[in-house]
């Protein structure tokens, strides 16, 4: 089967710190992305830079900061962007080039399963004609509450959503550090990563341009999300010809995120990353290691302690002694009814509440977040 590659690029490589578009640049990763469907890939490519690209024309002199002005920016910077990736690719491939589409989507099309299936479908049916789907954040409608702010946690959930072979976000360094790079050029890059521990996150600082938001931190965000989807993740730069197949085939220059679970289907997509959670429970050792190791589900006996007010059907975050959130799912309890029954066995909660299953999360709609 022909794989699919997602590649998300930054604003950082995109474009100047003054603003506006780096058109050597775009023309260079056209190069590089039409190399991999030379190499047979299907490819998607997530950008940013629609801000950058735009605030200088609409007459701003830096980045704006107001949501306002960040979308009035974007509105004038996306044009810009396909335009000039339109251009580049028309240098590449058969008969006109490589075609390039637009797909604009926001947090909440993720919440929507009509929308997202409506996305995908699009998404597929562009793929088979070989036509390139350039995905950005709907800057224009994003409210700011449910912004993904950075387009490094959208290719995760974009690469989730197409079962892709690999996930490469590119940026202006070439991988993880010990440090951020630019503050201690002392720091030492880490070649690969098997699991993301709270410690790697600490190392992660902020963005190092004045035009990219996330920095290194979202990037590892990005990479866990893609690592739960069963999604190998990559974080460096291309900067030569020839860099991107290097990144895909295992030998680019950069950070290597290995995953050996299997992707996720949409069902569990949507408890483990787009719902809205309604609260938070925390289980004793003993649940966590059954929800974590054992493949089992949450039962009353196992809850110490619940937080918000949710309903049957609601997803909640699940949490550990320690309080580190340790996955999601969707409970077959109101908040209520769980308060009543915590810590009692099985028989007892029978005799106390009644509930259409007795398992609190049952394990097919449960998705871990370690492990
Ligand atoms: N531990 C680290 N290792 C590497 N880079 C880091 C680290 N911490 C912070 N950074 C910064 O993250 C920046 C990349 O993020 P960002 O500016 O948001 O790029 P992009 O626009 O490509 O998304 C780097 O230029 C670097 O300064
Ligand atoms: N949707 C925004 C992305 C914001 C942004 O700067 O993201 P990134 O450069 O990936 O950290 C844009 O196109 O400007």
């Amino acid at each position: 089967m022909t794989e699919r590659i997602v590649v998300k690029i930054g604003s950082s490589s995109l474009t100047s710190d003054e603003g506006g578009l780096n058109r050597e640049r775009i023309a260079f990763f056209a190069h590089e992305l039409a190399s991999l469907y030379d190499a047979g890939h299907q490819v998607l490519l997530v950008t940013s830079g629609a801000v950058a690209a735009g605030f200088r024309k609409i007459g701003y002199q830096s980045r704006p900061r107001l949501v306002h002005e960040k979308q009035a920016a974007a509105a004038v910077g996306q044009a810009l962007l396909m335009q000039a990736y339109q251009e580049a690719f028309s240098a590449h491939g058969t008969s006109g080039g490589i075609g390039v589409a637009q797909i604009l989507l926001t947090r909440a099309d993720f919440s929507n399963r009509k929308r997202i299936q409506n996305a995908l479908g699009t998404i597929d049916e562009l793929l088979r004609h070989r036509t390139l789907p350039v995905v950005n954040e709907n800057d224009t409608v994003a409210t700011d509450e449910l912004k993904f702010g950075d387009n490094d946690t959208l290719s995760a959930l974009v690469a989730n959503l197409v079962k892709a072979k690999r996930l490469l976000i590119l940026t202006d360094t070439d991988g993880l550090y010990t440090e951020d790079p630019r503050i201690n050029p002392q720091a030492k890059r880490i070649d690969r990563v098997q699991v993301i521990s709270d410690d790697l996150l600490k190392l992660a600082g902020g963005s190092g341009s004045s035009v990219g938001t996330g920095g290194m931190r979202s990037k590892i965000e990005a990479a866990r999300i893609a690592m739960r989807g069963g999604i190998p993740a990559f974080i460096g730069r291309v900067l030569e010809p020839g860099d991107l197949r290097l990144a895909v085939e295992g030998g680019g220059k950069g950070t290597y995120f290995d995953t050996s679970l299997q992707n996720l289907p949409m069902k569990k997509q949507w408890v483990g990353f787009h719902s809205l959670t309604q609260g938070r429970i925390t289980v004793d050792e003993g649940a966590e290691k059954a929800l974590l190791h054992g493949g089992k589900s949450l039962l009353p006996a196992g809850i110490r302690e619940i937080e918000g007010e949710f309903h049957p059907g609601d997803v909640v975050e699940v949490a550990n002694l320690r309080q580190q959130t340790i996955g999601r799912g969707v409970v077959n309890y109101a908040a209520w009814q769980i308060q009543a029954v915590a810590g009692l066995s099985t028989e007892e909660v029978r005799r106390r509440v009644e509930v259409n299953r007795i398992e609190v999360i049952h394990r097919d709609e449960w998705v871990s977040f370690t492990g």
